[in-house]
């Protein structure tokens, strides 16, 4: 594969060349070899659209989880990339992809143990006595609520935050003490994440502490988790109707007060995808999650959504969204660029090579997530 001099000169590798020679053989390799990688996992989330669209969604599903040595590799290459070059890269803020993980840690901070949750309450409550419902629950909710305790995790001195970590690959956050991390993943790189299909697992209704022993989770408890982590998952699956299920399960796993975090790739400037996000915002807030925290960073968008104490107030919301979108009904579904691309291509039956977009395409794009049910603020 050979690579043009500006894309050495954007590598993090060019910049640490010990000889001084920016194109030396070191930089080049290590710049292949990212792009290898990158390809390489893009590829499996590719195949994995295009089998949906043949023999749909749920059976390619089924098919690819069989695939162990795919998703062996995928695995490998997924750890690498993210521990080795984008961990290199994190150095410099402006292109750090790992920072994701530091962004949820410190959103997780500043609201679990910095008073912003406390903060969000006090809103909710005021928006709730708006829209004429009962207040007298408010804070009480979490009593109610079971432990789950990983017991791979060395438990921190203090009150641990549960987080579940789904698609965690490597398991990140592992060295948070303040986490009680339950690293989950249908191919994990590591031993100390356990083996699940998340979207096969079962959410189960149970008032015991529920103690996590052996390789592989295939249940878990309702209303457990402080934090539930989508890094970089959703777009694996081939299908809206699949990415939907995930947040609704997530809904039920998480307590409330707690946050849903969804990190998704683009690299485009803020507003490219705006539309998107808003559309993901209001399906969230049908479920009853409200948007806690946003930032577009370079690669990334970063989300956090906060289980409502009371769905009502979140809900309101989206309706009332939508209904200044000419009142669309409730979608359970979750889109994402590939999708349009996908349909693009079909329509225009002409191969594009997934990414890179021309302006025509990215005028297709606008016209189609204009026929979104959910349109831009
Ligand atoms: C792109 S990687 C992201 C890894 C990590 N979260 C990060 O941010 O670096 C997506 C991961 O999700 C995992 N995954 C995909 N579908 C899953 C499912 N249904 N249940 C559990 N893990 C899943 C894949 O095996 C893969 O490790």
């Amino acid at each position: 594969m050979s690579l043009s001099p500006a894309t050495y000169k954007n590598h993090p590798a060019y910049g640490r060349c010990s000889c001084g020679n920016g194109y030396c053989k070191q930089v080049r390799m290590a710049a292949e070899e990212h792009q290898q990688l990158s390809a390489f996992v893009k590829s499996i989330h590719q195949m994995l659209r295009s089998e949906a669209q043949k023999i749909g969604a749920d059976k390619a599903w089924k098919e690819h989880c069989m695939k162990t040595d795919i998703l062996q590799k995928y695995a490998v290459s997924m750890q690498k990339l993210a521990s080795t070059f984008w961990e290199q890269n994190s150095a410099d803020e402006k292109k750090s992809a790992q920072c994701r993980i530091k962004w949820i840690v410190e959103k997780c901070v500043l609201y679990f143990f910095k008073g912003e949750m406390e903060m969000r309450r006090i809103k909710e409550k005021k928006k709730i006595k708006k829209t004429g419902n009962a207040v007298e629950k408010c804070g009480e909710t979490c009593a109610l609520c079971v432990r789950v305790i990983s017991s791979k995790e060395v438990q921190g001195d203090g009150e641990c935050l549960t987080l579940l970590d789904v698609g965690s690959c490597y398991n990140p956050f592992r060295v948070y003490p303040f986490l009680n991390v339950i690293p989950i993943d249908i191919a994990p790189a590591k031993p100390d994440v356990y083996v699940c299909d998340f979207l096969n697992m079962a959410v189960v209704e149970t008032e015991e502490p529920v103690i996590l022993n052996g390789r592989s989770v295939v249940e878990l408890p309702a209303a457990t988790c402080d934090v539930v982590v989508f890094s970089l998952l959703l777009e694996y699956f081939p299908s809206p109707k699949q990415r939907y299920l995930c947040v609704c399960k997530a809904y039920n796993l998480l307590k409330p007060e707690g946050l849903l975090f969804i990190i998704t790739p683009d690299s485009k400037h803020s507003s490219a995808n705006a539309p998107l996000m808003k559309s993901w915002r209001i399906t969230l807030a049908q479920l009853g999650f409200s948007l806690g925290y946003y930032e577009k960073l370079p690669h990334i968008h970063c989300m956090a959504y906060r289980k409502d104490i009371h769905p009502e107030v979140a809900k309101h919301w989206a309706y009332y969204e939508l209904r200044k979108q000419n009142g669309v009904e409730t979608s359970s579904k979750l889109y994402i660029p590939q999708d349009f691309q996908e349909m693009q291509d079909k329509s225009d039956n002409i191969p594009h090579p997934e990414g890179e977009r021309t302006i025509q395409d990215n005028a297709s794009l606008v016209q189609m997530f204009s026929q979104l049910p959910y349109n831009s603020e």
